[in-house]
């Protein structure tokens, strides 16, 4: 089915705050475990968080799923990346096969892992891929848009579709994965537009490129900009111009995820440029947001915190697919055993402070 922009929008009106009376009840709770108040950090943070976002104090959130979106970028034939857009579908099959570091790391923390060709330029054939396919990989943004709006509307309603089918089947909480030689380069794009970091600042190594061909990135990232003229206030027009087709689909699982009450983890570069154009979109998506991670693309931490948010982890990653927001899982397991098993001054006899 076709989605409109006004019923996307018609979507995205449909998103709630997340609750602040349940937030300060986890966090009355939190102060009463054996602990000075705060001293968990952002362990206490999450937990007050997923309180808000779920409505119930400690929700169950065993059922979750890394949503790897993929995609090919016209922009390759620039020469932007270390490696060829051939790699693309071999690592979609390698996700399908379960050999990819993402896998590895969703089998640690018992997430599934779904993978979509939403944009992938090659024909794929496999049991287990979900084939949403929009197009066959986005044109080069330094001849014209990167897709048409209708397109990445398209894209995003894939997202949407996806998130609420996920859900249906069990789904209570969302990372977003992303695979598409050349992302990092439509990433950058998007971050420079919405954030006004310059694209010097905005542009990273991606796959690992050189100096001289960082410097080359960077023109063609300008040279996109200039030609396309995407304006930052119209996120759509952002991302048909310089965007991505599996960042499409990311917007659509964050705004879905945000629509249906469940935490969506953030991943890397990717997976953040495409939170700009969610919370852009709709601005209460980002209290539906967890940043699980800091990349080493430079512009990740200044795109994080244009959206207000800080990185639970820091493990110098740069491979995307979903791993850093898988690993997050871990840390918000711990955070709600903590809040569920940790006994209270009262039930152990504990002191309080006394310097009140
Ligand atoms: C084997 C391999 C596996 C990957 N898994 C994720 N990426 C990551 O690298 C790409 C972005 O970097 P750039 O913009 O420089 O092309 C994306 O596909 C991203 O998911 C990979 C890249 C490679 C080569
Ligand atoms: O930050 C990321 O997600 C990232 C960085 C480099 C290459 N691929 C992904």
């Amino acid at each position: 089915m076709e989605w409109t922009e006004q019923q996307l929008q018609l979507y995205i009106q449909e998103i709630q705050m997340p609750s602040q009376a349940h937030a300060e009840a986890a966090q009355q709770h939190s102060d009463q475990l054996t602990k000075p108040p705060g001293s968990l950090g952002k362990l206490e943070l999450v937990a007050s968080q997923l309180a808000a976002i779920t409505g119930e104090l400690w929700p169950d959130m065993s059922k979750r799923t890394v949503v790897i979106m993929a995609g090919d970028h016209g922009v390759c034939e620039e020469g932007v990346s270390a490696f060829p857009s051939s790699v693309t579908p071999q690592m979609v099959y390698n996700f399908l096969n379960g050999g990819a570091a993402v896998n590895v790391l969703a089998r640690a923390a018992h997430a599934d892992v779904v993978c979509v060709d939403i944009g992938v330029a090659a024909k794929l054939e496999h049991e287990g891929l979900v084939s949403r396919k929009v197009m066959l990989g986005t044109n080069n943004m330094v001849k014209g848009a990167a897709m048409t709006r209708e397109q990445a509307i398209q894209g995003i309603a894939v997202g949407i579709t996806l998130a609420e089918d996920l859900y249906a089947k069990g789904t209570r909480m969302f990372a977003t994965g992303e695979m598409g030689i050349g992302n990092t380069t439509a990433s950058a794009a998007i971050v420079s537009v919405m954030t006004g970091l310059t694209v010097k600042q905005a542009a990273g190594r991606g796959t690992g490129i050189h100096d001289s061909m960082l410097q080359h990135k960077i023109s063609v990232i300008e040279k996109a900009i200039t030609l396309n003229h995407p304006s930052s206030s119209d996120p759509l027009d952002v991302l048909s111009k310089v965007g991505g087709m599996e960042i499409a689909g990311l917007v659509g699982v964050i705004i879905g995820a945000a629509k249906l009450r469940c935490p969506v983890v953030l991943d890397g570069y990717i997976s953040t440029a495409a939170a700009l154009l969610a919370a852009a979109l709709a601005p209460i998506s980002k209290g539906y947001m967890i940043a699980s991670h800091q990349s080493q693309e430079p512009g990740h931490i200044h795109a994080l915190s244009a959206l207000g948010l800080a990185p639970c982890i820091q493990l110098d990653l740069r491979v995307g697919e979903g791993t850093g927001a898988v690993l997050c899982f871990h840390f918000i397991d711990a955070a709600l055993k903590l809040m569920q098993e940790m006994a209270t001054f009262a039930s152990a006899g504990v002191d309080g402070r006394t310097d009140t």
